[in-house]
Parts: structure tokens; C-alpha cells; sequence
């Protein structure tokens, strides 16, 4: 549904994004995932035709992103990184004129949004907090029940209550067979509520991926007890290479993918317990940027 293809645009300042790829498919809720800076907003501002690409190609079904401009923004349900409200109207004066200037009426499903949002649409947006003011913005993406939502960092500014009611919005959606694009710099958010991601960083992909592909990459530790301390010696000393650490009769052991030959590795000894501990999703992207340089950009990145 989303084609992304070699796109490159590259600001004054030698910032911008670089030979970017990336589809999304019918149905998919896509993660675009990067710390601040890493080039989100560029992209989606060109998958909405606010920006040419210097080079490559973006599409929506068959539309042009640059040249079918304006069919693009009439039936995406867009919500951009940067909200900019008329700040003297009224919220649902303003979600009134988006409305008339899209050539729909659906107010039970605009009140339906607000209800579920919580907020007060009479009140003047200057008089908004930034959390309100993202709340119109969501009902202004979503109240035309479109059947694709480009979402640039949607859950930021929504209180936690918040977050998970707009996560469950986008899961009913995409069981009615709608697609969703969204950015985020939180990983979780991207792993509770994405079924595929690209990882975008300087710039650049660094992987699109399945989020079950991801989950893939994630590295178990396996803490085995064996009966004795001499026990676990023997295997350390057995398989130095495997063992991450060793305490008492307690060894430490990662894997990643299959558990055919640590299984077989414990043929004849006799283990007393053993715990898994898996490494997060989030852990796992780290890992990804680690093999793509220090993720310097990423350290204390918090929501
Ligand atoms: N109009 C512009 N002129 C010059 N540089 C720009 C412009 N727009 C974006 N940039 C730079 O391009 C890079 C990518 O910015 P972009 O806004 O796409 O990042 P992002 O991933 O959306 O970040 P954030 O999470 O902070 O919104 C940044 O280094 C930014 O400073």
C-alpha cells in the first residue's frame, strides 16, 4: 500500500535521509522507529506531499505522492509530529472546517472520538494544553474513517491512560482491516502494537523487519543449577565458549535460535533447575544499532 523506494533528500546543512526503502502492505500496523533527529518526520512529510524527494519514488496504492498531492491528503488519515491548529478557533470549530474542507460528514464518529479522548472540543485551542491539542489532532486524523492513517509519533503528549486507550484504537482498527503507519522513538510502544518496523538511524535504515523476526534476533540466558559446583566446572571447562559466566554450581549460557545443541550439550549431567531470561525488544534494537555504530543518539532516550 506504501512504497517507498530509494528516496533521498538531503537539506542544506547535509542533514536529511538517504536512500530510504521500505513498503508497507495492506493491514500492517508499520513501526518507523528512530531516536530524535533520525529522519521520521522527512519521510512522512514527503509520503504526504508536502516535500519533493531529491531522488526515488514514494507511492500510496497507485498514487504519486508529489504529483497526486491532493487525493493523498483527502483520504489518508494524517496526524503530523508538529500539530499546527488555528490557535483562535474553537476544537470543534476547527474539526468542523476540516470537515467542510474535505467534503465529508461523520459527526457520530467525531463524537464517539471525543468521548473515548475525553476532552472538551468548545474550548478555545490557544487555551489548550498540548496533550488537548493532540487529542484534536487524533480526532481530526481519525473522524473521516479512513482506510490508511500516517501517524508521525501519534501516543506523544497523551498521559499513559491515554496512550494505551489510543494503542487499543489502532489495534480495532487494523482488525477492520485498515493500515497504519506510525512513528515512534519508544520502543514498546512499536512492540506492543506493530506487527512490522523499520529501524531508521542518521538517516538511514538500519532493518525492516517482522516484529516476529525481531523477537527472533532476542538472545536467551539460560541460568543452569547443576547438582554440584564440580558438576559445573566440568561443563565450563567443557564448553568454555558458550558460558557466559559461571557461580557455585550456577552457569550462565546465551542463545540465539535454536536449543538443539545446548540441549544435547546437557546429555548425562545433571541439572537440578534452569531460568530463562529473555532479552527485551527493545534490547534487541539496541543490538541492531550497536552492529551500525554506537547509538550515542539513542542513550537516555526516553518518551
Ligand atoms: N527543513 C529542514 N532544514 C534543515 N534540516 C532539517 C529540516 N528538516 C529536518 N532537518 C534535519 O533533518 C534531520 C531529520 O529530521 P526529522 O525531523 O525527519 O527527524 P525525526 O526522526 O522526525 O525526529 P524527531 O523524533 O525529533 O521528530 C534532523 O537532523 C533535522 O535537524
Amino acid at each position: 500500500m506504501i512504497f517507498v523506494e530509494n528516496v533521498t533528500k538531503t537539506f542544506s546543512n547535509g542533514k536529511g535521509i538517504f536512500d530510504v526503502s521500505f513498503t508497507v502492505e495492506e493491514g500492517d500496523i508499520f513501526g518507523f522507529l528512530g531516536p530524535n533527529g533520525a529522519g521520521k518526520s522527512t519521510t512522512i512529510r514527503q509520503l504526504m506531499g508536502f516535500m519533493k524527494p531529491d531522488n526515488g519514488k514514494l507511492f500510496i496504492s497507485k498514487y504519486d505522492c508529489w504529483k497526486d498531492t491532493s487525493t493523498i491528503q483527502k483520504f489518508v488519515g494524517y496526524l503530523p509530529g508538529e500539530i499546527a491548529l488555528i490557535e483562535k478557533m474553537k476544537g470543534n470549530d476547527f474539526l468542523n472546517m476540516l470537515e467542510e474542507m474535505k467534503g465529508f460528514r461523520g459527526t457520530s464518529r467525531k463524537d464517539a472520538l471525543i468521548d473515548r479522548f475525553q476532552f472538551d472540543p468548545s474550548v478555545q485551542i490557544r487555551k489548550m494544553s498540548k496533550g488537548m491539542k493532540q487529542k484534536v489532532g487524533i480526532v481530526a486524523a481519525f473522524m473521516h474513517d479512513p482506510s490508511l492513517y500516517i501517524l508521525d509519533e501519534p501516543t506523544s503528549g497523551l498521559d499513559p491512560f491515554m496512550q494505551k486507550e489510543f494503542l487499543d484504537l489502532l489495534g480495532e482498527e487494523q482488525g477492520r482491516g485498515k493500515t497504519i503507519l506510525m512513528s515512534s522513538h519508544y520502543f514498546p510502544e512499536v512492540e506492543r502494537t506493530c506487527n512490522r518496523a523499520s529501524i531508521i538511524k542518521e538517516g538511514k535504515i538500519v532493518r525492516t523487519d517482522s516484529m516476529r523476526d525481531l523477537r527472533s534476533l532476542q538472545t536467551k540466558k539460560i541460568e543452569v543449577a547443576f547438582k554440584d559446583e564440580q558438576e559445573a566446572c566440568a561443563y565450563a571447562d567443557h564448553y568454555p565458549d558458550q558460558v557466559e559466566s559461571r557461580s557455585g554450581n550456577r552457569i550462565v549460557i546465551p542463545i540465539k535460535g535454536t536449543y538443539e545443541a545446548f540441549i544435547a550439550s546437557l546429555q548425562g549431567r545433571s541439572v537440578t533447575n534452569m531460568e530463562v531470561e529473555t532479552q527485551t525488544l527493545e534490547e534487541v534494537f539496541m543490538d541492531i544499532y550497536d552492529q551500525n555504530h554506537t547509538p550515542s543518539d539513542l542513550k537516555g532516550d526516553e518518551q
